[in-house]
C-alpha cells in the first residue's frame, strides 16, 4: 500500500477509489475467468462460499460469487471492507466472537455467516481493491496450504485484470494510431489551404484512372484550369486576400463538379479536374457551369466593387492509349491557347 498516505483518510479513499475506477471492473457482467477462481477457491478451503469483491464508494460488488445469491449489498455490512484495511490475509473464525460482526445482519440473520476469510485484491500501485473471499455458515479455520491457495488465487485475479487492462490499453493505442495514420495520409494527400488533393495525389488518381481505363473502364476527361490575371488579384488586394480567392474559387469547383469528379490544386493559381466517364464534350459542360458561377460570385465578402474573376481552362480526353504525363502536356497546351485568345475561354481538344 502507497506509505506516504494517511490510510483511511478522505484523499487516500478517492486515490484507491481512482485506481479501482481505472479497471473498470464495477457492474462488468460475469465472466468465466473469475467464477472459475471463486469455484476453484471454494473447492480448495471447503468453503460453501466464495466471492471476488470490490470495495466500491458505498457498496461492496461481486465480479463473481458461489453460494452467495446476490451482486452487492451495502457497504456498512461489509466484512471485507475491514479485510481491506491490512495486508495479507484477514480471517475471522467465529464472527459471533467478534465485536466488530456480533451484530452484522449476515451473521445473525440470513446467510448466518460465521467464518470469514479474505485475500486481499492489490492494485499495481498497492491501493486495496477488495478481497477474494471465502465464508462458511460454522466457526472454523484455514490450513496453511488453504491459505497459500486463497492468496494465490487472489493474485491470479489481479494478474488477470490487468491482462484485460493491458488489452484495453492496446486497443485504445491501436485506435489512436489509426486515427494518427489517417490524420497523416490526409495531411499528405491535401493540399493545405484549399482542402482539394495535392498535385502529388492527384496524379496518383489520374494514374489509377488510365489503368482502369486501360482494362475496360469508360475514357475519362481532364481539365485544366488557371485563373486569369491573378497577379492583379495579389497586387491590389494583398496576399492574404489572394489566399481568400482561391479558396472561394476551390468551393466553386466543388459545387460546378459532380461528386465522383476529383478536384486537385495543381500549384499556384492552376487547378486540375479529372472527370470519369466522361467525354470532352460533358468537361465543357461543367467548365462553363463553373464559369457562370464566377460570374456571379464576388469572390471576396465587404469589397466594394465586389471582386470577380475568370478562369482559362484546356480539356482534353483520357483513353486507353493515355500516357499521364502527355495528358498534362495536352491539357497544359490547350490551356495556354485559351490564354492565347483572350483568357475567360475553354479550349477542347478536338
Ligand atoms: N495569394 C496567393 N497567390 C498565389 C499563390 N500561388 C501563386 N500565387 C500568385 O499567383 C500569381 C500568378 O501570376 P501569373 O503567373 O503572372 O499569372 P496571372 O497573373 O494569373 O496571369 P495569367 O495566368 O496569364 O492570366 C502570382 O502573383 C503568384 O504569386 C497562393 O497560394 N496564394
Amino acid at each position: 500500500m502507497p506509505d506516504n498516505t494517511d490510510l483511511g483518510s478522505a484523499g487516500y479513499e478517492t486515490l484507491r477509489l481512482q485506481a479501482l475506477a481505472d479497471y473498470e471492473i464495477l457492474d462488468t457482467p460475469k465472466e468465466s475467468a473469475f467464477d472459475e477462481i471463486t469455484e476453484v477457491a471454494s473447492i480448495i478451503c471447503e468453503a460453501p462460499i466464495a466471492v471476488v469483491n470490490f470495495i466500491d464508494r458505498d457498496r461492496q460488488w461481486f465480479k463473481s460469487e458461489k453460494g452467495l445469491g446476490m451482486r452487492e449489498t451495502a457497504l456498512d455490512i461489509s466484512i471485507c471492507r475491514y479485510a481491506i484495511l491490512q495486508r495479507g490475509l484477514f480471517i475471522i473464525p467465529d464472527t459471533t466472537r467478534d465485536p466488530r460482526f456480533a451484530n452484522n445482519p449476515l451473521v445473525t440473520g440470513d446467510p448466518h455467516l460465521r467464518f470469514y476469510a479474505g485475500a486481499l485484491l492489490e492494485s499495481r500501485d498497492g491501493y486495496p481493491l477488495g478481497t477474494l473471499c471465502v465464508l462458511d455458515y460454522r466457526p472454523r479455520e484455514l490450513s496453511e496450504r488453504q491459505r497459500f491457495a486463497l492468496q494465490a488465487l487472489a493474485n491470479q485475479v489481479m494478474a488477470h485484470m490487468e491482462l484485460m487492462h493491458a488489452h484495453r490499453e492496446q486497443v485504445e493505442l491501436v485506435s489512436q494510431l489509426e486515427a494518427t495514420r489517417k490524420e497523416l495520409s490526409k495531411l499528405a494527400t491535401t493540399d493545405p489551404l484549399t482542402g482539394l488533393l495535392n498535385r502529388r495525389a492527384f496524379e496518383q488518381r489520374l494514374d489509377q484512372e488510365v489503368s482502369l481505363i486501360k482494362r475496360g473502364a469508360p475514357p475519362a476527361a481532364l481539365i485544366m484550369i488557371d485563373l486569369d490575371h491573378f497577379k492583379t488579384v495579389n497586387d491590389t488586394l494583398g496576399h492574404q486576400a489572394g489566399d481568400e480567392v482561391l479558396v472561394r474559387f476551390s468551393d466553386l469547383c466543388r459545387e460546378a463538379f459532380r461528386q465522383a469528379d476529383v478536384i486537385g490544386r495543381w500549384g499556384g493559381e492552376e487547378f486540375v479536374v479529372l472527370l470519369p466517364r466522361s467525354t470532352v464534350t460533358e468537361a465543357q459542360h461543367a467548365a462553363k457551369r463553373l464559369q457562370e458561377l464566377l460570374t456571379t460570385t464576388p469572390m471576396l465578402e465587404n469589397i466594394s466593387p465586389p471582386p470577380y474573376i475568370t478562369a482559362s481552362a484546356g480539356i482534353c480526353l483520357l483513353t486507353g492509349s493515355s500516357n499521364m504525363d502527355e495528358c498534362f502536356k495536352r491539357a497544359d497546351e490547350l490551356l495556354y491557347q485559351a490564354k492565347e485568345q483572350g483568357r475567360n475561354r475553354l479550349v477542347c481538344e478536338p
